[in-house]
């Protein structure tokens, strides 16, 4: 539905985004996650159409944005970054004047306005004049109106950003709604959103993709993926560590707390290989001592720790 290829943006001498080189399907939501000023949002801005890209190209629903950019336009919902909304109107009113922006009139433009409010919970506050919302109303309000014309693809910059955790949850699972019938990119600076709403993630570093896979796959890829976390009995804290240096395929062991009789701490494998076995050596490895192991326990890798491995934050 999305197809992105070789994406480029120069501002002045500044390169924001350099060769980016994605798809996303319907039933899909795509997460973006990067450090501030990695080039999240100017990709999105040429995906929309808002920003001509240096190179590259850009297709929607067939449709190729360079050339056709009306056409393709009318397939996006796009929620932009700190999107303003001043009006005196009511909420209805607002989106119905976006619905007619968007060429929808009369009954089809009732049936969209009725539709986006019961969407985005909206209908508490439909004759309240927007200028009076309150701000999670006023984000919903923002979002309601990228789906007013219920588009195909649907661009959402930071859309839980300044919410509270109630209405962060409740938007990440309308996100996550939508995103079965709908292609979906959304950008977020909240990893456990990327868990929670997305199917698939890019990391963006510097203008470039740095990774790109399910979330699960991502986790995988984390420095501290398939650790194992141990409390281990019966010998200094100094041996027991050595000991477990040295079973192959361990590439470091971090203590936490290494006593007289106790050992606290992280076995890290190598990256390459296989670590199934890890937690079996280790445990074999305490038989054979005669140590007590107390808690033996693989590790999940965390999306913040291949976060901060692979991009810098001092992007200006
Ligand atoms: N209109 C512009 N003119 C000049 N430079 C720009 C412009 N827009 C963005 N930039 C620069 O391009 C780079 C990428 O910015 P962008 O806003 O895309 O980052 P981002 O990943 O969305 O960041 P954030 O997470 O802070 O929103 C930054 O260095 C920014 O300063």
């Amino acid at each position: 539905m999305i197809q992105v290829k070789d994406l480029r943006k120069e501002f002045g001498t500044k390169v924001a985004v350099d060769g980016v080189t994605f798809n996303v399907e319907k039933g899909e939501v795509l997460g973006f996650l990067g450090p501030n000023g990695a080039g999240k949002s100017t990709s999105m801005r040429m995906v929309t159409g808002y920003y001509l890209p240096t190179a590259g190209s850009i297709r929607v629903g067939g449709i190729d944005m360079l050339e056709e950019p009306e056409k393709a336009k009318r397939l996006i919902g796009y929620l932009p970054e700190n999107a303003p909304l001043y009006s005196d109107m009511s909420v209805s009113g607002f989106l119905g004047f976006c619905a007619e922006m968007r060429g929808l009139y009369g009954y089809a433009r009732a049936r969209a306005v009725d539709k986006a409010l019961e969407t985005c919970f909206l209908e508490p506050v439909r004759n309240q004049s927007v200028d009076t919302l309150s701000k999670g109303f006023r984000h919903r309000t923002c979002l309601a109106q990228s789906i007013i014309h219920d588009p195909e693809v649907l661009i959402l910059d930071e859309p839980t950003d300044g919410l509270d955790p109630n209405q962060k949850h409740e938007v990440r699972n309308l996100i996550k709604r939508m995103g079965e019938t709908k292609a979906i990119i959304f950008s977020t600076h909240i990893l456990e959103e990327v868990e929670s709403a997305c199917s698939r993630a890019i990391i963006i570093d510097r203008g470039k993709i740095v990774a790109d896979g399910t979330p699960d796959q991502l986790k995988r890829r984390a420095p501290g993926a398939d650790a194992v976390r141990v409390v281990i009995l019966g010998a200094s804290g100094a041996a027991i560590r050595e000991e477990l240096g040295k079973i192959s395929g361990v590439d470091k062991v971090e203590s936490t707390a290494a006593e007289d009789g106790r050992f606290a701490g992280r076995v890290l494998p190598s990256r390459q290989g296989n670590h199934e076995g890890l937690s079996r050596e280790i445990a074999s490895l305490a038989q054979a001592k005669a140590w007590k192991v107390e808690e033996l326990h693989r590790e999940e890798g965390r999306l913040d720790e291949m976060f901060r491995a692979l991009t810098r934050s001092d992007t200006a």
